[in-house]
């Protein structure tokens, strides 16, 4: 039976936000959603602002897509939030990125421990500002009990080093006995890997229309589905996080097969 009020609508099609997530949550959610977080500098040159003006914008989007993943019952949100390829950046933006994982947590932190989220990154912090990781260190010790969304930063990060990191360990283990060539297979290898306690993605969400991977998680990907939109990070909404999940949901349903 057609709505009357919008005979356009079926019945079943929900309408609202709140049902769209209602629906959502009937279903299969994503364990582990992965997200490039693009387009930040973009949205900031379209309004004649700084690139880093964008960045700050981005960093809200953050914790407004951490409560709904939250919400949804994502177990994990992995978020790109700097590169190894982003220090060749200016070292203005630079200073000014370096400086947003205290910001974030300094608002953020106790309603990150509120609501029973445990802060983990992932990444080389040897070249970390001593600020940038002390604030990191400090909201990964204050949730480490948590048992609620595993919010993943990947700071410093690049897929690359992170194999080639791995690859030396094996080699490694193997010259020392640690580790008998023969057992190595994907899952042995896996373990090497700085997402080694994480399952693999099932939906990676990179934003801004660029369709690329620019070095990230590429063999912990090698199964995930990919949903790109032209959409700019700071303009990144709730909806367009639902839009996401729910395109993952009706793949699902149509590859679901045996
Ligand atoms: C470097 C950087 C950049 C950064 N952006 C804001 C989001 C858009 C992408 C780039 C800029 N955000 N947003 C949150 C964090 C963060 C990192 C670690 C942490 F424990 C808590 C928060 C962050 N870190």
């Amino acid at each position: 039976m057609l709505n009357k009020l919008n005979p356009w609508k079926s019945q079943n099609q929900p309408s609202s936000l709140r049902d769209r997530k209602i629906q959502i949550q009937s279903q299969e959610v994503p364990s582990h959603i992965a997200i490039i977080m693009d387009g930040n500098g973009r949205w900031a040159k379209k309004r004649s602002l700084p690139r880093v003006a964008g960045h700050h914008e981005g960093m809200k989007v953050v914790r407004k897509i951490t409560r709904l993943a939250n919400e949804l019952g994502v177990k994990t949100l992995t978020l790109y939030a700097f590169s190894t390829e982003n220090w060749k950046r200016p070292k203005m933006e630079v200073d000014f990125l370096m400086k947003l994982p205290e910001e974030f947590l300094g608002s953020f932190l106790p309603e990150l421990v509120e609501e029973n989220v445990r802060v983990t990154m992932m990444g080389n912090t040897d070249q970390l500002p001593a600020h940038t990781l002390k604030a990191v260190k400090k909201a990964m010790v204050d949730t480490k009990e948590n048992t609620g969304l595993v919010l993943n930063f990947a700071l410093n990060y690049g897929s690359r080093v992170e194999i080639l990191q791995a690859v030396k360990q094996v080699l490694n283990d193997c010259e020392n006995g640690k580790l008998d060539k023969e057992n190595l297979n994907e899952e042995v290898f896996s373990s090497y890997l700085m997402t080694s306690d994480l399952e693999d993605p099932d939906l990676l969400i990179r934003t801004s229309g660029e369709i690329r991977l620019s070095n990230f998680m590429l063999w912990q990907l090698a199964y995930t589905e990919f949903f790109f939109t032209d959409v700019l990070w700071p303009d990144f909404s709730e909806e367009h996080f639902i839009e996401a999940v729910e395109v993952f949901q009706s793949r699902q349903r149509r590859f679901g097969g045996v």
